[in-house]
C-alpha cells in the first residue's frame, strides 16, 4: 500500500496553462437550521460556526445522522428558508455573502449519487462539461478533457459508457471519479462532495481522497467533503477536521494526532493500535447510552479548548472578493450542445428506436388489414362502412399519440435528474434544455407516424381525391404524435417519481378520449362536464381527420359523417387548437421544471 501511496500522491490536477483558481476560505457563523416535523420543530444544526480553509482538504466527520450532509448542503446554499424549514446565520466566502446563484461562480458540488447519462462515455461527459463551462477554443477544451482523463487515471475507460441499470458500464470507482471530474473540469476554487468514498473499496477510496488532496494543495483550492468511516490511511490525509455530534461541533481544527490529543486531554485516549477514526466513531455514535451521556463533555471541551481559536480563525480568514468565473455561452450554443447530446442518446438506444419502428409498421399493417379497403362514396357502401371509417380515423390518431407518449414517459423522468444536476452547476438553464431536447425528440414523432400513415392510408382506402388529402392526414397524425410528446414532457416534469409518472399520466389522459366526439356526439355532453371536450387533443385530431376525409370532390357519404358527428370546427381550426394544446403542455412542463429546479435549491 505504501508503494501505491507514493505513486498516487503527486497527482497534478490541472496544468498551469489553465487559469489558476483564486484562494477561497469558506466561513460560517452561528448556523441554526430547524425543520418542521410531525412531532414539532427539529433543530438539525445548533448554532455552529467554523471555517473550511483553502489549500486544504476539510473533512466533515460524524456518525450517521450527526448532520454532516445537512451542513454541507447549507454551505452549498442548497437550503433555503421556507415555511417548513428555517435557516439562520451567516455563510461566507472570503468574508463575502454568496447565494445559490453566485455559488457556482467559484464552487462546485458533487452529490453522493452519481447522476450521469448512462449511454455517454466518460470522455463525452467531460467534453460536454468542458464545452459549456470552460473558456477557450475547441482545441483548448479538448486538451483540458484529455488532461482531466489523465489526472483521474481514466484513460482505459475513457471511451466506455458510464452505464447504469440497463447498460453495462464503468466500475463504481471510475464512476465516482467521472462525477468528480465533471465538476473539476471547470477548475472551481472550492469543491464540496457528499460522501465521495461511500460504497468504494479501501484502495479506490484512498485514491479518490489523495486526488482531492492534490487538487487542494497544488492550486490552493478548497476541498470540503463529508465522510462516514475513513480508513487509517485516509484519516492521515485530512488537513482540517470538522467533527459533528447531534448538530454541534465536538472538534474542529488540524487533523491527525491533533484530534487524538484533543480527546485524550479529557480522558478519551485512543488505544495505541487502533485507527483513530474508528476509535472516535466508537465514542461518537448515538446508539450507546454511555456515548450520549458523554456528549455534554465533548461539547464542553470544544467550547473550552477550541471555540475561541476557531472564532479568531474565522475573523482572520481570507478577505475580499471570491472569483466570479461565469462562462457565458450563448443560448444557441447551449441548445446546440444539448441537441447534439440528445441525438447521441437517441442513436445509442437502438432497441427503443427499432421497437418504435417495428411498432409503427406492425400497427399500421394491423389497422390496414382490419379496415382493409373500405368502400368509397362512389362505390357500394353501407352505414357500417361509415362507422368503420370513423373508427379507424379515431383509433389511428390515438395510437400515434400513445406511441410517442410512452417512450417519452420512460426517458424524460430519468434524464430529469441529470438536468437538475447540470442546471444547478450552471451548465445551462431550463429554456435551452427544453429547446435542445425538443428539437431532437420531435424527429421520431415525425418520422414514425409518417411511416405508419404511408402504410395504412392506402390499405384502408382513405380519401384519394388528391395528394393533399394524404399529406393533410399525415400532418394531423404527426401533430397528434407531437402533442403526445408535449403531454409526455408534462407528465415527466410534473411527477418526481418516474414510476408514478408512467403509471398516472396515461390514466389521466384516458378520460379525454371520451370527450373526442367519437364515443358520444359532441353536442350531447351535459353542460356541467361538456367543457372538458375543449381540452381534449383527441377531439381536435378527430375533427381535423373527419373533415379531411369526408370532403370529396364528388359525392360524399349519405348521411354525411361531418354533420352526423357534429364536429363544427374546420380542419385548420382543429389543427390550430391541436397546436395550441401542444404549446400549453410545453409551457406548463417548462414551469414545472423551473419549479422543481427551485425546490432542489
Ligand atoms: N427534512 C428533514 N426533516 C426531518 N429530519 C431531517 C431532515 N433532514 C435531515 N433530517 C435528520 O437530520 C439528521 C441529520 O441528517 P444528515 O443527513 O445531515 O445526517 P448525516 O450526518 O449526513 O448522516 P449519514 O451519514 O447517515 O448520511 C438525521 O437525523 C436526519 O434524519
Amino acid at each position: 500500500m505504501s508503494q501505491i501511496k507514493r505513486k498516487l500522491s503527486p497527482i497534478i490536477l490541472l496544468e498551469n496553462q489553465f487559469e489558476i483558481a483564486k484562494k477561497v476560505d469558506i466561513t460560517f457563523k452561528d448556523i441554526k437550521y430547524t425543520v418542521k416535523t410531525s412531532k414539532g420543530p427539529k433543530q438539525l444544526l445548533k448554532g455552529v460556526s467554523g471555517i473550511c480553509k483553502s489549500g486544504k482538504i476539510n473533512a466533515i466527520l460524524g456518525s450517521s445522522g450527526a448532520g454532516k450532509t445537512t451542513l454541507l448542503n447549507v454551505l452549498c446554499q442548497r437550503v433555503a428558508n421556507t415555511k417548513n424549514q428555517n435557516l439562520e446565520g451567516q455563510i461566507l466566502a472570503n468574508s463575502q455573502h454568496y447565494n445559490n446563484h453566485t455559488f457556482s461562480n467559484f464552487a462546485a458540488y458533487v452529490m453522493q449519487d452519481d447522476v450521469l447519462l448512462e449511454t455517454m462515455t466518460v470522455k463525452e461527459c467531460f467534453q460536454f462539461a468542458a464545452n459549456l463551462k470552460t473558456k477557450g477554443n475547441a482545441e483548448e477544451k479538448n486538451q483540458r478533457v484529455d488532461q482531466m482523463i489523465r489526472n483521474l487515471k481514466l484513460e482505459k475507460c475513457q471511451n466506455t459508457f458510464v452505464g447504469g441499470l440497463f447498460v453495462k458500464g464503468i466500475s463504481g470507482g471510475e464512476r465516482k471519479r467521472t462525477s468528480i471530474g465533471y465538476e473539476l473540469i471547470s477548475n472551481p476554487s472550492c469543491i464540496f462532495l457528499d460522501e465521495p468514498t461511500s460504497g468504494l473499496d479501501s484502495f479506490t477510496a484512498y485514491s479518490i481522497i489523495s486526488l482531492l488532496k492534490a487538487y487542494a494543495v497544488e492550486n490552493n483550492n478548497t476541498v470540503v467533503f463529508t465522510i462516514h468511516q475513513p480508513s487509517g490511511d485516509i484519516w492521515n490525509m485530512f488537513d482540517n477536521v470538522l467533527m459533528l455530534v447531534n448538530g454541534q461541533f465536538i472538534y474542529q481544527g488540524k487533523g491527525g494526532m491533533n484530534v487524538v490529543n484533543h480527546f485524550s486531554s479529557f480522558g478519551f485516549t485512543c488505544p495505541i493500535h487502533s485507527n483513530p477514526a474508528d476509535y472516535l466513531m466508537s465514542i461518537m455514535h448515538g446508539e450507546s447510552e454511555v456515548n450520549t451521556n458523554n456528549y455534554p463533555k465533548y461539547y464542553e471541551q470544544y467550547n473550552l479548548q477550541l471555540k475561541s481559536k476557531i472564532s479568531s480563525e474565522i475573523e482572520t480568514s481570507q478577505k475580499g472578493d471570491f472569483p466570479h468565473r461565469v462562462i457565458h455561452t450563448s443560448l444557441a450554443y447551449q441548445i446546440q450542445q444539448i441537441a447534439l447530446r440528445q441525438v447521441r442518446i437517441l442513436k445509442r438506444n437502438p432497441i427503443l428506436l427499432r421497437a418504435r419502428l417495428g411498432q409503427s409498421i406492425v400497427i399500421a399493417l394491423f389497422i390496414g388489414l382490419i379496415y382493409f379497403d373500405i368502400p368509397k362514396p362512389t362505390e357500394h357502401y353501407t352505414i357500417r362502412d361509415i362507422t368503420d371509417k370513423n373508427g379507424v380515423l379515431f383509433f389511428f390518431s390515438i395510437s400515434m399519440f400513445m406511441m410517442t407518449l410512452n417512450p417519452c414517459m420512460l426517458t424524460f423522468p430519468s434524464q430529469k435528474q441529470v438536468f437538475l444536476r447540470e442546471e444547478n452547476s450552471k451548465l445551462y438553464s431550463v429554456f435551452p434544455y427544453f429547446v435542445g431536447r425538443l428539437i431532437v425528440d420531435i424527429i421520431p414523432s415525425i418520422v414514425f407516424p409518417f411511416i405508419s400513415s404511408c402504410i395504412a392510408y392506402w390499405m384502408i382506402g382513405l380519401n384519394n381525391d388528391n395528394a393533399g388529402k394524404f399529406f393533410f392526414f399525415a400532418f394531423v397524425v404527426i401533430l397528434q404524435s407531437i402533442v403526445g410528446l408535449g403531454i409526455g414532457y408534462l407528465g415527466g416534469s410534473a411527477f418526481s417519481d418516474a414510476k408514478l409518472a408512467i403509471a398516472v399520466t396515461p390514466l389521466m389522459i384516458m378520460p379525454f378520449m371520451l370527450f373526442a366526439g367519437f364515443y358520444k356526439n359532441a353536442k350531447d355532453y351535459a353542460s356541467w362536464i361538456g367543457w372538458i371536450q375543449y381540452l381534449s387533443p383527441f377531439k381536435y385530431a378527430f375533427n381535423a381527420l373527419v373533415h379531411n376525409e369526408y370532403t370529396y370532390d364528388g359525392p360524399t357519404y349519405n348521411p354525411n359523417p361531418i354533420v352526423l358527428l357534429d364536429l363544427d370546427l374546420s380542419k385548420w381550426e382543429a389543427v390550430a387548437c391541436l397546436a395550441g394544446i401542444f404549446g400549453i403542455a410545453i409551457i406548463i412542463s417548462f414551469i414545472f421544471l423551473s419549479l422543481v429546479k427551485k425546490k432542489v435549491q
